[in-house]
Formats: structure tokens, sequence, C-alpha cells
């Protein structure tokens, strides 16, 4: 579980990057993080991965405070989370297998354990017929399969992903983010920072909003009670779900899918039209 509780970031040059963050997320949501370029989104992700450390408040994974954790018990949290990046950041040297199988020796897996594990997760991004190749012979979207086998493999409890999406074709991201559902669905967090209003429109998860380095939307703003009626009216569970239960969830869930429209609509916009869409 991820918690903000009063965070705020300010970096050497003055710049606010983060005022008052308050939040938590659950072991196993999907949560997509909007908002323009600036907004804070990076500096948020990084408050997590202890790339940053806030000015004020705490942050705390699975109930540990790591606002202020030693240098060398960082890679200690780290290895929670596979981290996922917009331009890959593979060894091109290496081939698809020895990049996938380096993040395992760098924990000190075994060979053993490296040799069963590698083919498994290349299999779950199905890549195990590209093994032996180099990056540099693979489009875009296989690169990124590879990035996310590389944060899979040492079994994290989260993945982080800043703009996973944002150096591959569009067609291609939808099956980067049905990768990522797929991986959530077996009980991975995870967290992606998006530019890409049609994939969030198409993937109806949690969606929070950052705007000058304040949340001002999140769509998980109902109530556990309500989630639940809702999840129940959605998979027809509806035997112990009051009447007056169901009906509040469909209230909630169409607020919390117009809550959501914008993102479909100009209101949420790309940061390379920005002067377009807010002209
Ligand atoms: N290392 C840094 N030093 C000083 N200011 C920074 C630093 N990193 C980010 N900022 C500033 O903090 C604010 C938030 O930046 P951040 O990278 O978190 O935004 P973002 O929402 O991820 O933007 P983008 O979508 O363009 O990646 C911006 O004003 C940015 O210029």
């Amino acid at each position: 579980m991820i918690e903000f509780r009063n965070v705020s970031k300010v970096y050497n040059n003055g710049t606010e990057a983060l005022h008052n963050i308050n939040l938590k997320v659950e072991k196993g949501e999907f949560v997509f993080i909007v908002g323009s370029s600036g907004a804070g989104k990076s500096t948020f992700l990084k408050l997590i991965t202890c790339e940053e450390r806030p000015n004020e408040g705490q942050v705390l994974i699975d109930g540990q405070d790591i606002s202020h954790i030693r240098k060398g018990k960082i890679p200690y949290v780290r290895r929670k989370m596979g981290l996922v990046f917009q331009d890959f950041r593979l060894i091109d040297h290496m081939t698809v297998y020895d990049n996938v199988a380096f993040a395992m020796r760098v924990v000190g897996a075994s060979p053993k354990a490296i040799k069963k594990r590698v083919p498994y997760i290349l299999g779950l991004v199905g890549l195990q017929h590209k093994a032996k190749h180099y990056p540099t012979e693979m489009s875009g979207g296989e690169r990124q399969r590879v990035g996310l086998a590389r944060a899979l493999v040492n079994n994290p409890s989260m993945i982080i992903a800043d703009e996973p999406t944002g150096n591959i074709d569009p067609a291609l991201s939808y099956e980067i983010v049905d990768l990522l559902s797929a991986i959530n669905e077996r009980g991975t967090t995870v967290l992606m920072v998006t530019h890409e209003h049609s994939l969030v429109k198409h993937f109806h998860k949690r969606i929070i909003q950052i705007h000058s380095g304040e949340i001002v939307a999140d769509t998980a703003a109902i109530s556990k009670e309500q989630q639940a009626a809702a999840q129940a009216v959605a998979t027809q569970e509806t035997v112990a779900v009051d009447r007056e239960a169901i009906r509040r969830a469909k209230e909630a869930r169409a607020k919390a899918d117009a809550d959501a429209q914008p993102y479909a609509t100009k209101e949420f916009t790309a940061p390379q039209n920005n002067d377009q869409a807010n002209g």
C-alpha cells in the first residue's frame, strides 16, 4: 500500500512541484496519473521510488515511512517495485534474455533461479521467441515488453511506470496497457503516468489528476461500500446486496464515469498540444 500524508516537494531552485498531497493507493489497484506537463506527475513517482524526498509530510510504503530513509536502505524498498520507463532503458549490447536476467543477477539470484524464471517471464510478455534478439532489432512495443519483463522478473508488489507508452506507436500502446492490466489482475499494484487520453478512456481504472502540484480529481473518491456494491452490480452478484446499496452504487458509478469523462475529451490535453487546446 502507498500512502501520502500532507506531502509537499520543493526543488532546490524553489519550484514547488507538489503541494500538500494526501492519498492512499491500496494493494492491487491500477491507477492512471494524468495532468499537463510540469504538473508534478514524475515528482510524485520519484517520491515513491526514493529518487526524491519530500520537504514536508510522509510517504509510506506498506506502512513504512520512507521520507527520511537511510540511503543504504533504499534498495530494499525498491525491490518491492518494478520500474518501467518511457525510454525503455535497455542495455543495447545484451540480448533480450540477458537484459531480463541481469535484473535478477544484481539482486543476487542463483543461476538456477534465473534459468527457470527468465523464460517464464518472457513467455508472460509474449517474447519467448525473441530471447536471443538485441533491443536494437526490435520495435518500440517489443522493447517496452522487454522493459516490462525486466520490471516483473523479481516479482515486485508494484509496477511504477512513467509514460511507458510515450515512445511507441499508439496502436501498440493498448498492448502494453493490456499487459499491465493482466499483471494487475494477478495482484500487482500498477501506477502509470500517461498523457494518452484515449488509453485512460479505454481502460476503466482509477484516475488521479494532478494540476500545479495538487490533486484536482480522483475517481476513487467513492466509498468502499459503494465500490463493493458497484462491483456486485457489475458481476450480478447481487444476492447479499440490498436495493438501496445498488441504487447508491449505480449513482456512484455514474458520478465516477462523469468525473472520468474530461480525460476523454478536450479538458485533458497532452503537453505537445497544450497551446492549441488551451487557445
Ligand atoms: N530536478 C528538478 N529541479 C528543479 N525543478 C524541477 C526538477 N524536476 C522537476 N522540476 C519542476 O517541478 C515541476 C514538476 O515537474 P514534474 O517533472 O514532476 O512534472 P510532470 O507532470 O511529470 O511533467 P511532464 O509531463 O512534462 O513530464 C515542474 O515545474 C518542473 O520544472
